[in-house]
């Protein structure tokens, strides 16, 4: 894919890196090591709403990101879930993504995908695609199974769930875009990158 920029994905996630890379974009991946917990726990403890909480942090790995590629566009992203007002972390365990997915059972929770895009230290583009997802209720059984099969592929999933895998089976309705799901707003994304000519349009 003929491109005019070095694009810098500054995540570490995986299906964030497949889907650009799948999508035809020659994308570098350079991890933005912060402090995710202290910043999201500070902005938190400010009663910061969850979207606002997901653009900080995806913004604050970008710009750590930018300040050592000043040429690329960076891309950083962050993705919170919330049942409510109440923000839930990444399970640790299997016994707290239990817990967290006996909370989620029978509820409809949201995950706010943010991705912020920085080049030489500023920003250009912000994009927190929101999705509601219900879940069904499920079986304190097969919740025992389902994490048995899937907790080593699903432990770096903020739901402990794939919906491109089995997690797909632990909802009734979903409201919103598949790709905001998974983690990145893909078509604002290229949409954005197609607008300013950095992909061929
Ligand atoms: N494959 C997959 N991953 C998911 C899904 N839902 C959430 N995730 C992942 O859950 C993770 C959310 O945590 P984040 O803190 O945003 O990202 P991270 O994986 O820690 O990586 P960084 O961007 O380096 O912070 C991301 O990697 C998402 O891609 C899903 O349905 N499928």
């Amino acid at each position: 894919m003929h491109m005019t920029e070095q694009i810098i994905l500054a995540s570490g996630s995986e299906i964030r890196r497949d889907l650009l890379r799948r999508a035809g974009l020659d994308i570098q991946v350079m991890p933005a090591r912060i402090d995710e917990d202290a910043l999201r726990g500070g902005l938190v403890s400010e009663g910061v709403q969850p979207r606002d909480v997901a653009d900080a942090l995806a913004e604050a790995k970008a710009r750590k990101i930018s300040g050592k590629e000043p040429g690329a566009l960076v891309i950083g992203c962050d993705q919170i879930l919330n049942l409510g007002p109440e923000i839930l972390s990444k399970p640790e365990t299997p016994e707290i993504a239990r817990d967290q997915l006996q909370r989620l059972s029978g509820q409809t929770h949201m995950l706010q995908s943010a991705a912020v895009i920085y080049q030489g230290g500023e920003p250009l583009w912000r994009h927190v695609g929101v999705v509601r997802l219900r879940m069904r209720e499920i079986s304190e059984a097969y919740l025992d199974d389902y994490l048995a099969r899937n907790w080593e592929s699903v432990r770096h999933s903020v739901g402990a769930y794939k919906l491109e895998e089995e997690g797909v089976r632990l909802f009734t309705r979903i409201d919103g875009d598949y790709f905001t799901v998974l983690g990145l707003p893909m078509l604002e994304l290229l949409s954005y990158l197609t607008m300013r000519g950095t992909l061929p349009s």
